[in-house]
This record gives structure tokens, sequence and C-alpha cells, in this order.
């Protein structure tokens, strides 16, 4: 992690006068699953199958997804790490497709008189479903506000921060705790299998700026940036414990019709290979999410679990960053950078691997959507 630099404390967010968190939302009880899953799935032809299935992972929980309550606490965690820090910056939370509402939430921003909004995503790196759908919600807001008569804020989106070093610790430190935790005798064999949302190999392949984009399902800067991160995080954990242990980027999450190529292997056949090649252990790393949602708690630590279990493997799932106070400064540092930027000054940088600092503004075909829709925050965007 040499290759480091950090922001100094202090700092003017001077334009923002406001921070949004924008994130996916989740329902908070059993009435609110199959409406949650129709506002996700609106017009994406995911099969009824698949619904249902998803509709049981909730219900299992008794309906309630953690991610607004991660949220929540994320909430807590900037806006003390910004008194803390003596940043001035209200921020407000809303979401693409449960309550609080982007549009609700952006309706009080601007009554509240916030005209120049830094926004968060909950989604650290570049794909259409973690970036340009979120511009497209903010758009959508935009457009709403529009209809009602209110004076539009302007809205700019920070950088993708998979490579932040306040995301990128708290994982490292938590792979590190998880080998602590397997059994000795397996702990030095142990695999990391990394793993993040699989998408459809199309929208891997056109994810990030046009330069990035790759035929085949082998790369753009979706699994661009995941393979930095996880070489990153494996590198450290090897000085750290003196143990190289091998490694691999697993998906899981599929969702679509079968006959669409999504990003593969799947976690739940990449451990079963491991377990067939003789692998002693396994800690699966989650450096996809933010936090422990539903895609963690179901997908990883009920289906990748039991799955391990029957194969007599053992397996352990490492923390995600959720409200670490190190991952409250990276947002702290987004937002300062950005704001230097934006004045024209120069911007303490901070990044670690090898991509440097993700570009500011999506430039007109960046992760494009299947039907083009109007987005905000980017090149393309119709709004000032
Ligand atoms: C890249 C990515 C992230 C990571 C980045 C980010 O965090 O944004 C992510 C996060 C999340 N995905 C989530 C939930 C769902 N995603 C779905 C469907 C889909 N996700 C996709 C991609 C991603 N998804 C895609 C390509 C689809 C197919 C249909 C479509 O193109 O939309 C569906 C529909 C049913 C199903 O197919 O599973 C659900 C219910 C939750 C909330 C969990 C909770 O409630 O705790 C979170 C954080
Ligand atoms: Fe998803």
């Amino acid at each position: 992690m040499s290759d480091q630099l950090r922001a100094a404390d202090g700092g003017s967010a001077a334009p923002y006068d406001a921070l949004l968190l924008l994130s996916f939302g989740g329902p908070e009880g059993p009435d609110d699953v199959v409406p949650f899953l129709e506002n996700v799935t609106r017009g994406r032809g995911i099969p009824r199958e698949r619904l249902k299935e998803v509709g049981q992972h909730y219900f299992g929980f008794g309906g309630v997804s953690p991610i607004n309550g991660q949220n929540r606490e994320l909430l807590d965690a900037l806006r003390k790490d910004f008194a803390g820090h003596g940043l001035d910056l209200p921020v407000y939370w809303g979401n693409r497709n449960w309550a609080p509402y982007l549009t609700d939430v952006m309706r009080e921003m601007a009554a509240d008189g916030r005209r120049r909004i830094a926004v968060l995503a909950t989604s650290a790196y570049a794909s259409y479903s973690g970036c340009r759908q979120y511009r497209e919600n903010l758009a959508d807001a935009l457009a709403a506000l529009a209809e009602e008569g209110v004076e539009l804020p302007r809205v700019d989106k920070l950088r993708h921060y998979f490579n932040h070093p306040g995301f990128v610790e708290p994982m490292i430190d938590g792979v590190v705790a998880s080998l602590a935790e397997l059994p000795e005798e397996v702990r030095s064999g142990a695999h990391l299998a990394f793993t993040t949302h699989s998408i459809p190999t199309a929208a891997a392949d056109t994810s990030g700026p046009v330069g990035d984009h790759t035929e085949g399902g082998e790369g753009g800067a979706y699994v661009k940036q995941h393979l930095d991160v996880a070489r990153v995080i494996a590198d450290e954990v090897a000085a750290r414990t003196g143990v190289a242990h091998p490694w691999e980027l697993v998906y899981q999450s599929r969702s679509g019709a079968p006959h669409i190529p999504w990003l593969e292997p799947d976690v739940c056949d990449h451990l079963e290979a491991l377990h067939a090649a003789g692998a002693p252990a396994v800690v699966m790393v989650p450096i996809g999410f933010v936090s422990d949602h539903m895609e963690v708690l179901y997908d990883l630590d009920t289906e990748a679990t039991a799955k391990a279990a029957e194969l007599g493997l053992p397996v352990r799932r490492s923390a995600t960053v959720g409200a670490d106070p190190r991952f409250a400064g990276a947002v702290r540092d987004l937002v300062l950078e950005r704001a230097a930027t934006e004045r024209g000054e120069p911007a303490a940088e901070c990044w670690v691997g090898t991509l440097g600092r993700s570009h500011d503004l999506c430039a007109v075909g960046c992760c494009p959507a299947r039907s083009p829709r109007p987005a905000a925050a980017g090149v393309d965007s119709p709004y000032a």
C-alpha cells in the first residue's frame, strides 16, 4: 500500500452545500417484499421463477432487508466524521427502489435550499446497475421536480471508490480476521474467493469508459476494477500473514434468463471445484458490496455456506466495510477531492492498486443502457 496518498484533514466542501447518499433500498416488512421486487424489476424481464425465489430469501428474514438499517448507520458515521473534521455539510439519504425515495429526498433538499449536491452511490464499481442506472434515477427525479416547478439543484456523482484505501483497508482487516478464525490445520492452505454481483457479460464488456470496453465477457472496467482490488487485498494479506493464499474472482446472485451469458464462475460452483481440487478451506471476500445486505446474508452466508457444509469444506465470509469509520473518512476525502477539482484547485487523490483516480464525469458511452434514457451527472446529462 506504499503508493497511496492521503488527503489532509480540513478543506472546504464548496461549491457543494449537501451530500446525498444514494442507495438501492430494501423492504422493511413482509408486506413490502412484493412491491419492492416490482420496483426493482420494472421492465427488466427477470423470470417469474427467479422473483418468487428471491421473494423467499426476503421472507426467510421476516421480509426485512438489512440494507436500510445499514444505510442509516452509514449516515450516522458520515455525520460524525464530518462533524469531527469541521466539515459543515448536511447529509441526506434516498433510494432507487424503496422509501425514502430519491425524488422525495431531492424535493426536500430543494426546499431546504440546497443548490449543489454531491452524490455518493453505494456501489463502488463501474457498471450499468451500479453507475448509469443511478444517474438515470437522478435524471428521473430531476424531471419529476421540474414538472412540479421546483428550481432544480445541480447534482454531481462522486467517482468510483473501489480503490480508495478507506474502502480497501477494512476489507484487508476482515480477511486477516476470517483467516484467523479458520481451524489452524487448514488456515495456511486456505484459498481466497473474492466475490461480486454477476452481471450479463454484455454489460461487463461495455462497463466503464468506451476505451475500457472489450468483447467476449473477459473484461471491461467492472472486471478490471474488481481484479485490481482483489490483487491489492491478496498482496496485503500475504504481507501481513506471511502466506500467499491462492485467490480468484468469482460471481454470485445471478438472475436473468439462463440462455443469456452472465459472468462466471458462480461462487457455489467455485467452492465445489476448489474442494474437488483439494483446497482445505476458503475465505469468501465480498468485495463487490458495501454492506452486509441480502445478497451477502442470503447468497453467501446462507446458500454458499450451506454448499460448503455439504462438501465438508471449512469456509468463512469476511466483513464488508459497512459503517467503518475509515469508509466514512473515505467519503469525506471524495467530497473534498471533487470540491477542489470543481473549484479548479489541485486535489489530493487517494487510491491504491494500479488504476488510479477514476473519472469524475462519465463520458458518452460509459456503461450504456440497452435502451438509451436520460442520465444526469455525466457528459451527456440534459441538466446543468
Ligand atoms: C452490480 C449489482 C449490484 C452491486 C452494486 C450495488 O450495490 O448497486 C447490485 C446490488 C444489489 N442488488 C440488490 C437486489 C436485487 N438485485 C436484483 C437484480 C439485479 N441486480 C443486478 C446487479 C447488481 N445488483 C442485476 C444486473 C440484476 C438483474 C436485473 C437488473 O438489471 O436490475 C434483484 C431482482 C431479483 C434478482 O434478480 O435477484 C434484486 C432484489 C440489492 C439489495 C439487497 C437487499 O435488499 O439487501 C443490492 C444492494
Ligand atoms: Fe442486484
